[in-house]
């Protein structure tokens, strides 16, 4: 397992970075540099940036200064949303490290964002730490939250994040008959714990639904398997008709297995509440790049990159400007990147708390985008 003394000491990174590094010992090459972190193509229009606290304390104590984004904060492609400043062979091994962090931490937020907005006001719950190592459940939990999951499964989530659960089919089938299971989890789990039973283990979700109700569910969860599926819709508005005409309109209906963002978006008027797995721990990283953009303070890049270190605004309207960062900011536009480390000095410490924050300030206004 790499720990995180390796990844501060620079030990986890791509053999090239040291080779390289090693030549420019011994030729005594060492400029000083501006690299920008950048995504020149994203899976949807926008992302949320995610992973900066990562990157602050693995570059502290580094000679180096570090501008960023603020974590949560939405951006587009070809916005830089980190840049680094310093000799190059003095954070060059860090790369693949910084880069990690921010693919990864990034990917998983933005899902969870595009997967919030699709729900349209129902709750997402975060439960797809089972589909990473769980070496880096805490990293997929604070992304997911940060990203827009209400609440997350797995309990080694920082804490702050709500955890949230239900009942595993195992639990189901360690007891006689269903009715036995529901009946002990209605009397035995905490006070504080929603009795959400699942409701489709053995037969038909709207029989067991019912049932489940009757012995004292709050809510049934539909895990339905996919061989069984046909008409999802058709059977989760069964399900609210049957609870509905036996009595039980205050039951809520809790979806999970598989789940889709379109799935959540196709359901969000029929089903109360969603549990996401994969779609959330398992999306797509961000293909971020790391580039030179400035050598001894002059404007340099390879083709097919910007040159000159930049600015992000916000524009009056929710408009977006990429200009070089010597250009005099426009009118009652904001800057986006600020200074997160000042040779070698952090400056800030993200706190997960103000990047949902940030997120779900945005993402009303986002919601006709997706
Ligand atoms: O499917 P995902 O979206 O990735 O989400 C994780 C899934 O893991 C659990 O099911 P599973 O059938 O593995 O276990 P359980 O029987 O204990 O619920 C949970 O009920 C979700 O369906």
């Amino acid at each position: 397992m790499v720990g995180e003394d390796a990844i501060k000491n620079g030990e986890c990174t791509d053999i090239y970075f040291r080779r390289v590094v090693e030549v420019m010992e011994r030729d005594g090459i060492n400029p000083h540099v501006a690299m920008e972190v950048t995504a020149a193509a994203l899976p949807d229009p926008w992302g949320v940036f995610c992973g900066l606290d990562d990157v602050i304390n693995l570059l502290e104590d580094l000679p180096v200064d570090v501008d960023a984004m603020p974590e949560g904060s939405v951006f587009s492609r070809n916005e830089p949303v980190l840049r680094i400043s310093g000799r190059y062979r003095d954070f060059a091994v860090y790369e693949t490290a910084i880069l990690g962090f921010l693919c990864h931490a990034s990917g998983v937020a933005s899902a969870a964002a595009h997967i919030r907005l699709a729900a349209g006001g129902r709750p997402v719950f975060s439960f797809g730490s089972r589909r990473q190592h769980p070496a880096i459940a805490a990293m997929i939990e604070r992304a997911a939250w940060i990203g827009g999951a209400d609440a997350a499964s797995n309990t080694c989530a920082p804490d702050g994040i709500p955890l949230a659960g239900t009942m595993p089919h195992a639990f189901i089938m360690c007891y006689p008959e269903q009715e036995d299971a529901w009946l002990a989890f209605a009397q035995g789990a905490g006070p504080e714990v929603p009795r959400i039973m699942l409701a489709d283990t053995f037969s038909d979700e709207a029989d067991e639904a019912v049932r489940a109700a009757a012995c004292g569910a709050t809510a049934v969860r539909l895990d339905t398997p996919r061989s069984r599926r046909g008409d999802m819709r058709a059977i989760i508005e069964e399900v609210r008709w049957e609870l509905d005409v036996n009595g039980y309109p205050d039951v809520k209906i809790f979806l999970s297995g598989g789940l889709t963002r379109a799935e959540v978006a196709a359901y969000r008027d029929v089903a109360d509440a969603f549990g996401v797995g994969g779609a959330i721990a398992n999306a797509p990283v961000i293909d971020f790049a790391m580039d030179i953009v400035e050598m001894k303070g002059r404007p340099y890049a390879k083709r097919g990159k910007r040159s000159s270190t930049k600015q992000v605004y916000d524009l009056p309207g929710g408009r977006r400007l990429v200009l070089p960062a010597r250009t005099p900011a426009p009118k009652g536009a904001v800057p986006l990147l600020a200074p997160c480390i000042k040779n070698g000095v952090a400056l800030v410490r993200p706190k997960m708390e103000d990047a949902r924050e940030r997120v779900l300030s945005r993402l009303s206004t986002l919601a006709g985008e997706d």
